[in-house]
């Protein structure tokens, strides 16, 4: 077996670099491009990139640019010619809506039409599994294999590489061990480890639950705010505290605690949704205007760790129609949905109105 990485690791590997402000070499169909993370640019980076023949572009998805009123003629996402002079402030300010209502004239942006956008396209997808901002700089190099190795880059197949992000990553058991809880003595706590480098996830089983009955579940995603520092602005720690406790009461449930912070787009992100919803902008809103979607999770891991464990049916806790039929179509049969309405309060009132009007949520 060769030493050498493979793609997969590859992008583990692309995706630390992107978050250091490094950049990095995608190839497609014979052509290859430099791609440089917009959040984590510095000065001397964008100084070393615009001594480079040809001209950059900062690549937005169709979320983004259409608050900047800027054109995605590629559907999914829009190309901004880099223009001359253009600093690193121009570069974020675009990138990241922060200061939108102070400085809300940007353009107007001419988003350009000519030639293939996808490296562009693979590009956000890595800078998104970076959990960084959805905008990216993207420059054409000629010789993108020799490009890569005299700057010692790490470089992608753009095809792979989109088909590789797409999928749900293989998940190793690491260790389990006995964690008494306050709800329950009888708890056992499993770590996982996906194959493509990524988060580990965790999965909290109370008691013994039979593997061939409906268990009661809960796919619970990770929220700092919510959890661990009690935030008011939204449900979760409750509901975390809730599903326990109920599982803890029935004497048997398993709790997977996924690592998706922020519905996947990362504490960072989140934190700079939560600062447009001060603007005034909802949750919804706040991730479009960030580039992102409402939710960028993927719940198909979650099914994988209930058949790793043995489970094949549960008894979902949950007020998220997305996250039963999401089960379904991953081959976790969900008998029942078990409601789960805690914790509200005067702060997340809005949110989870916003969350029943927009995302379907049940009340
Ligand atoms: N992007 C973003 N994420 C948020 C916001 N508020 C909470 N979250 C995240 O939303 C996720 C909440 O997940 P869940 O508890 O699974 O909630 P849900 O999808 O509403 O589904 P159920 O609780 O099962 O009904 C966590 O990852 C939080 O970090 C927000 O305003 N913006
Ligand atoms: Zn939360």
């Amino acid at each position: 077996m060769s030493l050498a990485p493979d793609t997969l690791e590859r992008i583990a590997r692309a995706r630390a670099d992107l978050r250091m402000g490094l950049p990095v070499v995608l190839t497609d169909a014979g052509t290859g491009a430099l791609v440089i993370s917009a959040e984590t640019l510095t000065p001397a980076r964008l100084e070393a990139i615009t001594a480079l023949p040809g001209r950059a572009e900062l690549t937005l998805t169709a979320r983004r640019a259409e608050t900047l009123k800027a054109r995605p003629y590629d559907v999914d996402l829009a190309r901004i010619p880099l223009p001359d002079g253009a600093t690193q402030d121009w570069i974020r300010a675009l990138a990241d809506p922060a200061d939108d209502l102070v400085h809300p004239m940007k353009g107007p942006l001419v988003a350009a039409r000519e030639g293939s956008a996808q490296i562009h396209r693979v590009a956000l997808k890595l800078a998104k599994s970076a959990r960084l901002l959805p905008a990216v700089l993207v420059l054409g190099v000629a010789d993108p294999m020799r490009f890569a190795h005299e700057s010692d880059l790490t470089l992608l197949p753009a095809g792979p590489t989109s088909a590789l992000l797409e999928e749900a990553s293989t998940m190793q058991s690491v260790v389990s061990a006995r964690l008494p809880l306050a709800v329950s003595e009888a708890g056992r706590l499993h770590v996982f480890r996906p194959e493509d480098g990524g988060e580990e996830h965790y999965a909290m089983e109370i008691g013994q639950p039979p593997r061939d009955k409906p268990v009661l579940a809960r796919l619970h995603s990770a929220c700092f705010t919510g959890d661990v520092m009690g935030s008011l602005k939204c449900d979760c720690g409750p509901q975390l505290r809730g599903a326990l406790t109920q599982m803890g009461a029935e004497g048997a449930g398993v709790l997977l605690y996924l690592n998706q912070e922020g519905r996947g787009i990362g504490l960072a992100n989140k934190m700079r949704a939560y600062s447009l919803q001060d603007q005034g902008f909802d949750t919804v809103e706040a991730n479009h205007r960030l580039g992102f979607e409402d939710d960028e999770r993927d719940f198909r891991l979650g099914a994988e760790l209930l058949q790793r464990m043995g489970f094949a049916s549960v008894r979902l806790l949950t007020n998220n129609p997305r996250k039963i039929a999401m089960m379904e179509k991953a081959g976790i049969a969900v008998t029942e949905r078990v409601p789960l309405k805690v914790g509200e309060n005067p702060f997340n009132q809005a949110y989870l109105a916003t969350k029943a009007r927009k995302s379907g949520h049940l009340l």
